[in-house]
């Protein structure tokens, strides 16, 4: 069965609010905290033995969760104090939860904190918009082993920023669905393993808000499969432009092409001696006319312009591709400092955070929408790479990449990505799903590696075995 992409479904802390307020007509508010508050205390039953737990607990509904773990942790023998950080307001649903603990409840020391075996941070949730008190931060600072509901307080579950502090969790339990600041630096090193929870809100109240950001996972997006009466044209030719002087770049991405599933992988030297590009691998063609006569074939439609080019070899030839239509894959030399006009066009940039500073300027704490402006302004797919690589397109719809891993931070790997998303285009996904699919089995491709240290080359070998993985998770 084909996966739904709600599972895929990050929802923002404001959209949040609004699923919880519509579950809310369904399910009483009050059965959704205890079910919250229930879910937490398996898992902290799950991960740790009987020890001296203080629950922190703030004055909303993350402080009222606390309060249900509180008294569901005692039951089961624990010896659980509340630190309470303010009163939850009169009616709400924290009170209610407030007045159903009957014992110990402490004011704030950071003295406390540091005694205790175990701390559980229900401060604040992940709708947070402001610095912690200082007085806070103090108290997180003294917690050893610290476990968080919904997110570590201080975390912008928006975008991952921290406001001022947020501790480091060993855990943190999230309810119905990540959202994306749990996936996001700097706020992701703080989330400790991540669980999340259903808490019986219905799948249906996904429908009452436009969500715009996902998972990058198989099933967001379909990958094409090979038939029986496929032939090299029908899977897609890439187009690369080789440099005269750093060719390696060209030749990765050609690689990765060639393993990814390419029908056929070409490269246009822009110079006359192709020995380099004619030598690398047999599987490559190697153009010998200039390039308005190789744009004449139609079947040439996607094109990568920037490994390893200079700045005039990027001038030379990248107006070229997009005033004949094509669709161009753009990286590296590309990105020319200030120059974002020459990109216009392009149908996905894939820059790394350098390169996107360079073109487009600084980037403040909210990374997702920035790249999503760049992409509606200039009307491409935007593939920021990193850690937790952002593809955005320029409709709005952003996918946060999880599925990758440190070994990809070697030369020339963003040559090798640039190859497979050529390829994914060039078989005739729409560009945003390209780059999504991209970004996955680029990810995969560094996983399946034998040891931790691959070289790009390596990474390049393991695309068609990381691409047969992404299309049986489809499933
Ligand atoms: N059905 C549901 O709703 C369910 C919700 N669930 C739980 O709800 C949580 C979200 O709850 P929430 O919206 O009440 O937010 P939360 O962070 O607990 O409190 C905000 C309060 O803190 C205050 N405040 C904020 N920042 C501050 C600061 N820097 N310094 C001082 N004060 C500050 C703020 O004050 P104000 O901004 O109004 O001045 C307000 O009073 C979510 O994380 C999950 O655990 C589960 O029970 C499942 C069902
Ligand atoms: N720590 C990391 N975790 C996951 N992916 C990473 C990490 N470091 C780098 N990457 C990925 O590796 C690639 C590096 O690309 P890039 O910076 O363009 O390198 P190069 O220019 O040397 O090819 C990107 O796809 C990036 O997302
Ligand atoms: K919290």
């Amino acid at each position: 069965m084909m996966q739904d992409r709600m599972t895929f479904a990050l929802p923002t802390p404001k959209q949040m609010e609004k699923i919880d307020q519509e579950a809310a007509k369904t399910i009483a508010a009050s059965q959704l905290m205890e079910n919250a508050g229930w879910c937490v205390t398996r898992e902290i039953l799950r991960h740790y033995s009987p020890c001296r737990t203080i629950i922190l607990c703030g004055p909303g509904n993350n402080g009222g969760d606390g309060y249900v773990v509180a008294r569901l942790l005692a039951k089961e023998g624990w010896p659980v104090t509340v630190m309470a950080f303010g009163s939850p307001k009169a009616g709400s649903q924290a009170d209610s939860a407030a007045m159903q603990w009957m014992e110990k409840t402490i004011s704030p020391s950071e003295n406390d904190v540091a005694q205790a075996e175990l701390v559980i941070d229900a401060i604040f949730g992940a709708g947070l918009k402001r610095d912690l008190d200082p007085s806070i931060v103090a108290i997180l600072k003294k917690a050893k082993r610290l476990v968080a509901i919904d997110i570590p307080s201080g975390v912008d579950g928006a975008t991952g920023a921290i406001y001022g502090y947020a501790p480091h969790a060993e855990l943190t339990v999230t309810f119905f669905r990540a959202k994306p600041g749990h996936y996001l630096f700097p706020g992701k090193v703080h989330i400790g393993k991540l669980v999340i929870k259903d808490i019986g809100i219905p799948l249906r109240v996904l429908d009452c808000v436009p969500i715009s950001t996902w998972l990058n996972e198989p099933g967001l997006w379909h990958l094409p499969v090979s038939a029986v009466d496929d032939y090299k044209y029908r899977r897609g030719v890439v187009s690369i432009i080789g440099g005269a002087k750093v060719t390696g770049a060209a030749r990765l991405s050609a690689l990765s092409a060639l393993n990814s599933g390419a029908g056929l992988v070409c490269i246009f030297p822009t110079r006359q001696d192709t020995t380099i590009y004619s030598l690398s691998s047999p599987c490559l063609m190697i153009d010998h006319h200039d390039l308005e006569t190789v744009l004449h074939d139609q079947r040439r439609q996607v094109w990568v312009c920037g490994p390893g080019l200079t700045e005039n070899e990027v001038k030379e030839n990248l107006p070229q591709l997009l005033a004949s239509k094509r669709h161009v894959v753009a990286d590296a030399g590309a990105f020319l400092p200030g120059q974002s006009h020459l990109l216009k066009g392009v149908s996905i940039m894939t820059p790394h955070i350098g390169e996107f500073t360079r073109v487009f300027g600084t980037v403040e704490s909210n990374r997702i929408q920035k790249v999503q402006q760049v992409a509606k302004d200039m009307e491409c797919v935007v593939v920021l790479k990193g850690p937790d690589t952002i593809i955005a397109g320029p409709d709005g719809r952003v996918a946060i990449n999880q599925h990758a891993s440190s070994r990809l931070a070697t030369a020339g790997s963003g040559d090798v990505l640039s190859g497979v998303i050529a390829t994914f285009l060039a078989a005739g996904m729409k560009p945003w799903e390209a780059a999504c699919a991209g970004v996955w089995v680029h990810g995969q491709a560094a996983l399946l590696c034998k040891h931790d240290w691959p070289s790009a080359e390596m990474i390049a070998g393991h695309m068609g075995k990381a691409r047969d993985l992404a299309k049986i998770s489809e499933k």
